[in-house]
């Protein structure tokens, strides 16, 4: 009887599951999205138990659309959304309020009164991270401030904080097991990522509780099996667990330090693994743990830009200028160039390198010629200049020039994106046959800790490309066309609009 791996995707937009085979291949996956909630501007929140439910649709329809039984499944892998934060009472289960989404940015005023208060060494020497709405800590400080009585159940114990893997790790298992992996744990702001701990400097510095807190375990390591109520009567092992970035730049097999890839979806996501030891940077980006894998902990260099495929996501459901994402190429085919036409989509304030909290989305170079196709091309553009300003940080922080970029997400199906990244960069990006490479990294991690692969040799060894873009334009207009986006940023960071 064939055995698989089940990997569990539990992305920002959708959760997948996925089957792999021992030769890495995919056998069968199901996908199912689920609500977006903006309450107010630049706020973002999932109803907690709609994902759980996404996530038990997507394995029961895995299983029964590709006729392979629970009991050939060897084990479970879970990679996640990062830093999104649920607290959710232990007794009951039910959340308190809503997952609070990494996006969300309801938490300005609580980074301002950190720094304020001169927390930013402190912060970036224990977790690598720096002040912004984008982690966990000051959203768990958020919701234990603005729901009633929340604090106080807190400190009774009767609450539990965790990431996405936390939260479904703890529903798979029946309300047993309340665990995190390093990789996750280091995205919270209150983890200290060179002693791997909880640190209590920074837990009362955000007031929140440790008794909220999930252990921090491997990224590959057995955490416990399945209740059978909750996996069609079948104890299986949960077995791998790693954000989505990290499980991403496992799954390319980036072992080796200096190793990198980007991923395209909801937003982009660069990291370059920096081995044993972290690099910290001068140049915005994030210090993390990529993986405890083999009794080691590896770290890594990120780039997270927030705003990417929603960007084309907007130009669908938004602007209706598109009706698919896919579209966005044949519309963007119409035009030669952007046109001159730059869009910054700084929707909930920019990211890497420039952590921009307050900026919000601007559009440059706007003249009596400009079409749709130039808007959609230049809404394409922008994720792959905000690549570059993030491969250009990286390479002055870790002193590594990028000889070749490995890319994944949902965008990288776009060619003329691809294209011109290469371009813009001027080096070649090459673009993996099993476009699933998270949902991959999470299913090695689970199957190496069961004994389905023996080492991360045989991953490798699975590893197919699919096409390589190469470079194919001047230095000079590489140079031009850069320009024109580095003046769009700074013009977009001048303008601080007035925030409700
Ligand atoms: N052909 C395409 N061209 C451009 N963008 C695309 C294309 N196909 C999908 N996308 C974008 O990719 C994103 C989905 O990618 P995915 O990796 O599934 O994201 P996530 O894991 O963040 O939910 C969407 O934001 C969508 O707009
Ligand atoms: O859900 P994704 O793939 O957009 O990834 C979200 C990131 O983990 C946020 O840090």
């Amino acid at each position: 009887m064939e055995r698989y791996i089940m990997a569990i995707d539990q992305g920002t937009t959708s959760s997948r599951a996925i089957l792999f085979d021992r030769h890495t291949k995919i056998a069968a996956s199901a996908q199912k999205e689920f609500t977006q909630f903006f309450p107010k501007a630049g706020w973002v929140e999932h109803d907690a138990t709609e994902i759980w439910l996404s996530v038990q649709a997507v394995m029961t329809e895995v299983l029964m659309s590709s006729g392979i039984g629970p009991e050939q499944v060897e084990a479970i892998g879970i990679t996640n959304q990062r830093e999104t934060a649920v607290v959710w009472d232990k007794n009951t289960g039910i959340p308190i309020y809503h997952a609070v989404v990494w996006q969300s940015r309801q938490t300005v005023d609580i980074c301002d009164e950190l720094r304020q208060q001169g927390m930013e060494e402190t912060i970036r020497n224990k977790t690598g991270l720096l002040i912004d709405p984008y982690f966990s800590g000051t959203k768990i400080k958020w919701i234990l401030d603005h729901v009633e009585g929340a604090r106080e159940r807190a400190e009774r114990g009767e609450l539990l904080f965790g990431t996405i893997d936390t939260w479904l790790v703890w529903n798979l298992s029946g309300g047993a097991v309340h665990i995190t992996d390093y990789s996750n744990a280091s995205r919270t702001l209150l983890y200290n990522i060179h002693e791997l701990k909880w640190d209590r400097d920074l837990l009362a510095m955000l007031d929140v509780p440790e008794a909220m807190l999930p252990q921090v375990k491997p990224s590959s390591h057995i955490y416990t099996k399945t209740a059978p109520t909750h996996f069609f009567n079948c104890e299986v092992p949960i077995a791998g667990i790693a954000g989505d970035q990290q499980a991403a730049l496992f799954g390319h097999a980036c072992f080796q330090p200096g190793m990198a890839k980007n991923t395209y979806g909801t937003g982009c996501f660069m990291l370059m693994n920096t081995g044993e030891k972290p690099i910290r940077s001068e140049h915005g980006m994030l210090t993390t743990i990529a993986w405890g894998v083999e009794g080691r902990v590896e770290y890594a260099l990120e780039g997270s830009i927030f705003v990417a495929g929603s960007a084309i996501q907007w130009l669908r459901d938004g602007l209706e200028m598109i009706h698919t994402a896919p579209e966005s190429e044949e519309v963007a085919k119409g035009a030669e160039d952007a046109g001159g036409l730059y869009v910054v989509p700084a929707f909930v304030g920019l990211g890497a390198p420039y952590w921009d909290d307050k900026a919000r989305g601007a559009i440059f170079g706007i003249t009596r010629g400009t079409t749709k196709a130039h808007f959609v091309r230049a809404t394409l553009e922008s994720l792959a200049y905000q690549t570059k300003d993030i491969i250009d940080a990286m390479s002055r922080d870790s002193g590594i020039r990028l000889t070749e970029l490995k890319v994944d997400g949902g965008a990288v199906a776009n060619n003329l994106l691809m294209q011109f990244q290469s371009d813009l960069l001027d080096v070649p990006v090459e673009r993996p046959a099993v476009n699933e490479v998270t949902a991959l990294g999470a299913a090695c991690l689970a199957g190496l800790a069961v004994g389905f692969w023996n080492n991360k040799g045989e991953v490798i060894q699975n590893y197919q490309v699919d096409r390589i873009f190469r470079p194919g334009i001047s230095e000079e207009k590489r140079r031009r066309l850069y320009a024109g986006w580095e003046a769009a940023v700074k013009a977009t960071c001048a303008f601080h609009p007035e925030q409700d």
